[in-house]
């Protein structure tokens, strides 16, 4: 739902009443959203070198470029709204909103070394996704974008990065799946977006073989660093599914659409390095040293200036996030249409049926 004006002009009341100074990079956010929702895209001539504060002020409106003013109006009373959380309760402060991402046992997230690590905890189900899951990665995605830290960090335990989708997520849904596809397709619309609307640098940390969502989600990250382990499978025809995440639309600008289509119509699972030829992948490297290796390099990007990858960042998605907006929200539509097909619940009781089959 879009941010009304009542809800902005509240957002800007609130702003006021903060009990916690917000710090400097929040302060020139809610700057540029404001401009950006009330003026526009920022046409003002750009201060000089040594006008810093305005300059500073100027860089965070131009960044936003062609951004839509009811865009940038909702981005600012949801940014505002995160702020108020954390400064009603002082005594849990933004805490109170990390620790619910925290207390979650499946989805861990951790700040250290300016990093945020959200992982996949669920490893006796390869870390498939459940829609609680979904919902606190929504959740630790929004609080890693206002907090201190640097860049955003997924990985897994275990064996595997993620299997997916978990597909037994509708199975005991209790009004029906009319209902189900329609509640999980809005869910399926808010995770994407908050991986297209994320600031900072976000890293996949590819630990072991990922399937389905955690493979097409990685079109949207700015660094992919696989164990030689990793492999990479989006099995949607087999399920009788449409690929999400807007790997429609980036995988073919990345890897060509012959190749798009080897992974995304017919299934091909790419090993780590037939993944980095085809640029899904920025660097393999051998399972015995890829922790040590991918967490020195990682903690070193950390310590870069956090405005400067916050507005190169800003620079390269600006002219593609509507296109991201659009292309999710025509996939979140057509998996309303596709769940309560036939071909779906068959891959479905293949899966679920599949060990009782076995044993036959
Ligand atoms: C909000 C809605 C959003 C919808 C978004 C849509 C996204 C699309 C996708 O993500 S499609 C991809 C879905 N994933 C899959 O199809 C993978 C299914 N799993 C497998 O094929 C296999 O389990 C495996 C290849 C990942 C691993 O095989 P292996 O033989 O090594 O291990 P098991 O099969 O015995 O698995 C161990 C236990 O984990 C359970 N499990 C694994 N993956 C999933 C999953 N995706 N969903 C639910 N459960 C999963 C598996 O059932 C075993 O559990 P058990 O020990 O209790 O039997």
């Amino acid at each position: 739902m879009r941010a009304s004006q009542q809800d902005f002009e509240n957002a800007l009341n609130q702003v006021k009443l903060l009990k916690k100074d917000p710090g400097n990079e929040v302060k020139l956010r809610l700057y540029a959203l404001y401009k950006q929702a009330t003026d526009g895209p920022c046409n003002m001539p750009k201060p000089g070198m040594l006008d810093f504060v305005n300059k500073a002020k100027w860089d965070a409106w131009n960044a936003l470029g062609s951004l839509p003013k009811e865009t940038a109006r909702q981005n600012y009373v949801d940014l505002v709204s995160s702020l108020s959380s954390s400064s009603e309760a002082p005594s849990q402060g933004k805490r109170g909103a990390d620790e619910k991402a925290r207390e979650s046992k499946d989805i861990l997230v951790t700040s250290e070394d300016g990093i945020t690590k959200i992982t996949f905890n669920r490893p006796t189900k390869k870390n498939a996704i459940t829609s609680q899951m979904y919902r606190d990665i929504i959740l630790a995605l929004k609080n890693a974008s206002t907090d201190n830290t640097v860049m955003a960090v997924f990985t897994g335990t275990g064996d595997y990065y993620c299997s997916g989708n978990d597909l037994t997520n509708f199975t005991s849904a209790t009004g029906g799946i009319e209902e189900a596809a329609s509640n999980g397709a809005v869910l399926l619309r808010d995770f994407v977006n908050s991986f297209i609307d994320f600031p900072k640098p976000l890293v996949a940390v590819v630990n072991g073989p990922a399937v389905g969502i955690s493979v097409t989600l990685l079109g949207l990250f700015d660094g992919v660093f696989a164990s030689d382990r990793a492999t990479f499978h989006t099995p949607f025809s087999q399920l009788g599914q449409s690929p999400e995440a807007c790997s429609s639309y980036t995988f073919p600008k990345m890897m060509g659409s012959a190749k798009a289509a080897e992974m995304l119509l017919f299934g091909k699972k790419l090993t780590a390095r037939e993944a980095w030829a085809q640029g899904l992948v920025t660097e393999v490297f051998p399972e015995n040293t890829f922790e040590t290796e991918v967490w020195t390099r990682l903690k070193t990007y950390a310590k870069l200036p956090p405005n400067v990858m916050r507005i190169s960042k800003e620079l390269i998605r600006k002219h593609e996030k509507q296109k991201l907006y659009t292309v999710n929200a025509e996939k979140c539509a057509a998996a309303l249409e596709r769940m309560p097909r036939e071909e779906y619940a068959k891959a479905l009781r293949n899966f679920l049926f599949r060990k009782a089959k076995a044993k036959l």
